[in-house]
């Protein structure tokens, strides 16, 4: 598996943390979480030797393969290299993505935690195939790092482009807050391999990432509905516009029903119609018609 990973596939990274689960191997709870529908695996071995973490990611290697997951090996580049792991994920005071890039080529992944929007910007830049965002709440998993807050997650998810997963102290009892300011994938440790059941754990955290998502699509289909009532244009009609470059037909009435049905209302961005920045206040009284030109900048912010 290449670092050009389905990431519509992962919803949920799961990272191993063996000491939450006495008496169980690492192996047994991973699979578990794989059986309740995680989408990635992380090894993050803290206090073991390099031989033990190439153990253990030796056979999380072929456990990941057997069900056709992204497995990343947390601190050590070279053991993901040994093991031919999907990539490596960095701290803010560990290698460059740049260094790590160059030990590793560009098919591996390399995901990096951040703690604020520069962190999110400058990663980003750097070439990260995706951020880790946290810790969102106060975690025994990290002691003593301070929370970043639900804030940091709706700040991420109007800045990146690429793949966000937000984690630190996330569990089911939190997990809606945490996708109501924007998460679309959540990571969590103790909440899941803490648990006597870390399938169910995965499960219940998925349905309400998908319920979200459920719940999205019916408001965005409704926005359209309205629109195209407002605006008198018929449901029927189809508009061919150029979009950044691209034919583009929809059924769209307006500028904003359009930002809708590509999931891009709220996101940071610049529109652009016929060459002239419409104001966002502007996107619902703009109407579509056949032949507009529709340039979409997405703002990524920072130097
Ligand atoms: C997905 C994800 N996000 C953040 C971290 C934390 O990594 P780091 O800052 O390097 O801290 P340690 O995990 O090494 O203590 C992570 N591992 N995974
Ligand atoms: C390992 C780690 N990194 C974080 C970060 O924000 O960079 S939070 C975190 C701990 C996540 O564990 P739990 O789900 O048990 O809180
Ligand atoms: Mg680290």
């Amino acid at each position: 598996m290449s670092k050009r990973v389905d990431w519509e596939k992962i919803r949920l990274y799961v990272i191993t943390a063996q000491d939450a689960h006495p008496g169980k191997s690492v192996t047994d709870v991973m699979e578990q979480t794989l059986i309740g529908g995680a989408g990635m695996l992380q090894l993050r071995n803290k206090t073991g030797s390099r031989s033990e973490v190439l153990e253990q990611a030796r056979a999380l290697r072929v456990l990941t393969r057997r069900y056709g997951v992204p497995f990343i090996v947390n601190d050590y580049p070279d053991i993901a290299l040994e093991v031919d792991a999907d990539g490596v994920h960095l701290g803010q005071d560990d290698m460059s993505i740049k260094e790590a890039r160059a030990l590793l080529g560009d098919d591996k992944m390399i995901g990096i935690s951040t703690h604020c929007a520069e962190h999110a910007i400058e990663a980003e830049r750097e070439g990260a195939d995706y951020i880790g965002v946290g810790p969102v709440f106060p975690t025994n998993t990290k002691p003593g790092k301070a929370a970043v807050t639900t804030a940091y997650v709706a700040e991420a998810a109007s800045l990146v482009s690429i793949p966000f997963v937000a984690i630190g102290g996330i569990t089911t009892d939190n997990a809606d807050a945490v996708i109501s300011a924007g998460a679309k994938r959540l990571c969590a440790v103790s909440a899941i391999v803490g648990s006597e059941d870390p399938a169910a754990v995965c499960r219940e955290l998925l349905y309400k990432l998908t319920a979200a998502d459920r719940a999205e699509e019916s408001s965005n289909a409704n926005a359209i509905a309205n629109e195209r009532e407002t605006s008198g244009h018929k449901a029927e009609e189809n508009v061919t516009l150029s979009l950044n470059g691209s034919s583009y037909q929809t059924r769209s009435a307006t500028l904003d029903c359009l930002l809708a049905e590509l999931g891009q209302r709220d996101k940071r961005l610049v529109a652009e119609v016929d060459g002239e920045i419409v104001p966002r206040s502007r996107w619902q009284e703009t109407t579509l018609a056949d032949g507009l030109r529709i340039e979409l900048i997405q703002f990524v912010g920072g130097g």
